[in-house]
Formats: structure tokens, sequence, C-alpha cells
């Protein structure tokens, strides 16, 4: 395990800028629509994330919990730097690997070979470790020849073995996790799941944002509580599932 491996985060916030159609009355939909008029488009500022702080150390294995749109791929994305705070600082020590946003850096018409380096780079893989790990790759996805076509003529099962098979021979210090390893075909999901588990075992710290209660209980140690971009609570996972699943039930 990577003793060095430390996220420090200060009062994050994320906003985003979003263009809303505010009026809605009959009258002036009416008029617009016989006058051939657009609605008049209201700039808006929506809050992803505000004041969040978090000190996750080596040997954390932290899932963040909270309902849809509480912000938990927006932290994320923050952690592995695709996004940038809007206020507030964020400090991650040690090799990120991202293992969520799964249709990330897949091209239609490239091939399975071609899709393996682009994937590779962007979960945090390293040009020469992608190259020195391809035909691993390519024999864990049991694809064979198929890897020379486009991947527009691929199945949904056959795109899922190739982005297990990628994101699994890869390592980082930091695992940033979401919950997509519960699909795909019963076999290859199990061998995928077992190298998966390697993985985490080995890295300093995982961070796995997801809804399914059984997979946070075998994975994580800490949790915290997201609710409209806030932490409204951090503990042990028990601790803070139990406030999760008892608010979701009152
Ligand atoms: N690119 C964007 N533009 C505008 N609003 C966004 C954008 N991305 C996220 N949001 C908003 O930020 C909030 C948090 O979204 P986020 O995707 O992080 O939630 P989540 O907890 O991952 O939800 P889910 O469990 O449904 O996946 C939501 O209100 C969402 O609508």
């Amino acid at each position: 395990m990577s003793l060095a491996a430390h996220i420090l985060l200060r009062n994050v916030a994320v906003t985003f800028p979003v263009l809303s159609f505010r009026d809605r009355s009959l009258r002036s939909r009416l008029v617009n629509a016989v006058t051939l008029r657009r609605a008049a488009a209201v700039p808006r500022i929506v809050s992803a994330l505000s004041d969040v702080s978090l000190d996750i150390r080596a040997g954390d294995r932290l899932a963040i919990i909270g309902a849809n749109g509480a912000g938990k791929t927006t932290l994320l994305r923050v952690l592995a730097g695709i996004y940038h705070p809007t206020a507030g600082s964020v400090d991650v020590a040690g090799r990120c690997l991202s293992l969520f946003d799964l249709q990330a850096g897949f091209d239609e018409e490239a091939t399975g070979y071609e899709n393996i380096v682009r994937r590779g780079l962007v979960i945090g893989a390293r040009r020469a470790e992608i190259d020195a790990r391809r035909a691993e790759i390519a024999e864990f996805t049991e694809l064979g020849d198929r890897l020379d076509l486009p991947l527009r003529t691929y199945s949904s099962g056959m795109m899922l073995r190739l982005i297990f098979a990628v994101a699994t021979a890869v390592e980082g210090e930091i695992v940033l996790l979401d919950e997509w390893i519960g699909v795909g075909d019963q076999q290859f999901r199990k061998k995928a799941r077992q190298r998966l588990d390697e993985i985490v075992a080995r890295a300093g710290i995982l961070v796995l944002a997801s809804h399914d209660v059984e997979l946070i209980k075998s994975t994580c140690n800490r949790a915290i509580l997201l609710e409209q971009g806030r932490i409204t609570a951090a503990g042990t996972t028990d601790e803070i599932l139990d406030r999760y699943l008892g608010g979701a039930k009152a």
C-alpha cells in the first residue's frame, strides 16, 4: 500500500452556469407561438458542490453516499482533476486511477486496439504502461481478432469487456470508482471483480460513489453523506448508512 497517497479538499465549491427558460406563463407561450418568438433564456447558476472539506489518507476506503443529484459524480470528477473547483482548494498526492464515466475516451470509428490506448490515457495510465500491457489487456477481453474492428461494430457486452479489461489492467495509488462493476455478463463480471479487488487492495486510497449498500459495506471503512452538494454527515460506513437509510425510510 502506498503511504504517500493523500487527498485534501478545503471549502470546495463547484457551480455550473446554465441557461433556463423561466417564463412559462400561458400568455407568454401563446404570444411566442403566434409571433414565432423564442422564449428568452435566463442565465442561472447551478450549485453542484458547496463548502466541501475532506482529508483522505492512505488506508481510507471512503464511500460517497447521497441521493440522485447530491453531487457524488461531481466530487469524483473534482478528485480526478476533470473539474476545477469554482472556489476552495484541492490537493491530491498520488496517482489517480479514474474508474468511472465509462464512456469517456472511446471513439466509435477507432478499432478495439486503438480504443484500448484512448481509454487507458483517459483513466490515468501512461502511454508506455498501456503499450507494455496491450497483449495482456487484449487477452483479458477474450475478443480475439474482433479487436481489429471499429468499436461501432461491437455489441454492448463486447464494449463492456473492453472497458473492464482496460480498467483492471492499470494501477493507481488512488482509485476513484462508481458502481459500474455491477454490470456485464456473469462469467466476465466475476473475472473483472476479482481483478478490481486486487487493484483496490493495493491502492492507498479508494473513493467509491455508489447507491449499492452491499458494495459499500463490503468495500469501505469511512463514509460521507452528501445532500444538495454539502457534506451533512461523516463517520464510519455503518453510521452513515444507518443515517441515510433511516432518512430514506422516514
Ligand atoms: N454539467 C452540468 N451542468 C449543469 N448542472 C450540472 C452539471 N453536472 C452536474 N450538474 C448538477 O449538479 C448536481 C450534482 O450532480 P451529480 O451528477 O454530481 O449528482 P450525483 O450525486 O452523481 O447523482 P446520481 O446519483 O443521480 O448520479 C445536480 O443538481 C446536477 O443537475
